[in-house]
């Protein structure tokens, strides 16, 4: 900071929040410009908490995904909970998404009414605005200006890239005046195997979700560099025998599909060659024991 009119240093976090399918991970991935949130076109896929930080000159966002909020039937969904209500608790901006497509309803109110007890900023996005016609939005901004007391409400299409910067200049004007919180360089905090996880558990849900929706979890046992390539080895679970029979396929053809789809997206977000080991197993009920979930990372 200085005395001469310069504007402060800002830096500190920020989430989106929002109803499923609300279309955070997809505005996550469209503000950091790389796959890491990992985006799906079924409800509660996002799992993992992952910070993505943009550096700009005079600020720094950091940036928090958090899982949806939802009825809690496992132990599973308690945990997921309570880190959500742990991250809103800890960030300084947050983004209530609500899509442009659907109307305002019943979940929005519930996490309006949550996100009011909490002492950060609270600004309504309208997601996906690529969808509907300028009268569908005009009416959509006026129904969730009148849901609660939002310091801004912010249009924006993650698909069209429309207002996604906007939206950041938005966010970073309500960040408290900091010191720098993390390295130029840092652009995620996670460590690079649970992004590999999450790309793997991605290609192994699809066109199974309706069969096996919460019931993989992957572990990346080892990352071993080799000249030009990189060994990744591996472990999908699953609940029960049944589920890893879908996964595998008739004669391994399903999951050759996974591997495929998986290394593609992997050698994207690393950048080399990279030779895939899969492995199939059982993990009984992983989603009820508590040892089990430790292990796998939650
Ligand atoms: N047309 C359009 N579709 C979008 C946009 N943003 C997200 N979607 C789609 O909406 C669906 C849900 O998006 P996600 O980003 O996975 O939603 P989410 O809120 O993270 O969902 P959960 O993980 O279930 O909480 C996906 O099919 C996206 O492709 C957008 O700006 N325009």
């Amino acid at each position: 900071m200085s005395d001469r009119g310069e504007r402060p240093y800002r830096a500190g976090f920020a989430c989106f929040v929002g109803r499923p399918n609300a279309g955070k991970s997809t505005l996550t991935n469209a503000i950091v410009g790389q796959k890491i949130a990992i985006t799906s076109n079924k409800p509660q896929t996002t799992r993992h908490v992952i910070r993505a930080v943009l550096h700009r000159p005079d600020s720094q966002l950091v940036l928090v995904d958090t899982p949806g909020l939802h009825r809690p039937r496992t132990l599973l969904g308690e945990r997921l909970n309570d880190l959500v209500r742990q991250t809103w608790s800890e960030v300084d901006v947050i983004g209530l998404c609500i899509p442009a497509d659907e109307a305002v309803g019943r979940g929005d109110r519930f996490i309006t009414g949550e996100l009011a007890e909490l002492k950060a900023t609270v600004l309504a996005v309208v997601t996906k605005t690529d969808l509907v016609d300028k009268k569908r939005l005009a009416e959509q901004l006026l129904a969730v200006s009148e849901l609660g007391e939002f310091a801004a409400v912010v249009p924006v299409s993650a698909v069209s890239g429309h207002q996604v910067d906007t939206l950041v200049d938005v966010m970073t004007g309500y960040l408290p005046p900091s010191p720098q919180l993390y390295p130029d360089d840092m652009l995620t905090e996670d460590p690079e195997q649970v992004l590999v996880a999450e790309l793997i558990r991605e290609a192994a849900l699809e066109g199974v979700r309706d069969e096996l929706p919460h019931s993989i979890a992957v572990v990346v046992e080892e990352m071993v560099p080799e000249g030009q390539l990189m060994k990744i080895y591996a472990d999908v679970y699953v609940e029960r025998p049944s589920q890893k029979a879908i996964v595998i396929g008739h004669r391994a053809s399903r999951l050759k599909d996974v591997g495929i789809r998986a290394r593609r997206q992997i050698e994207e977000l690393l950048g080399i060659r990279v030779y895939l080991d899969l492995h199939v197993r059982v993990a009984k009920d992983w989603q009820r024991d508590p040892k089990q979930l430790r292990k796998l990372g939650f």
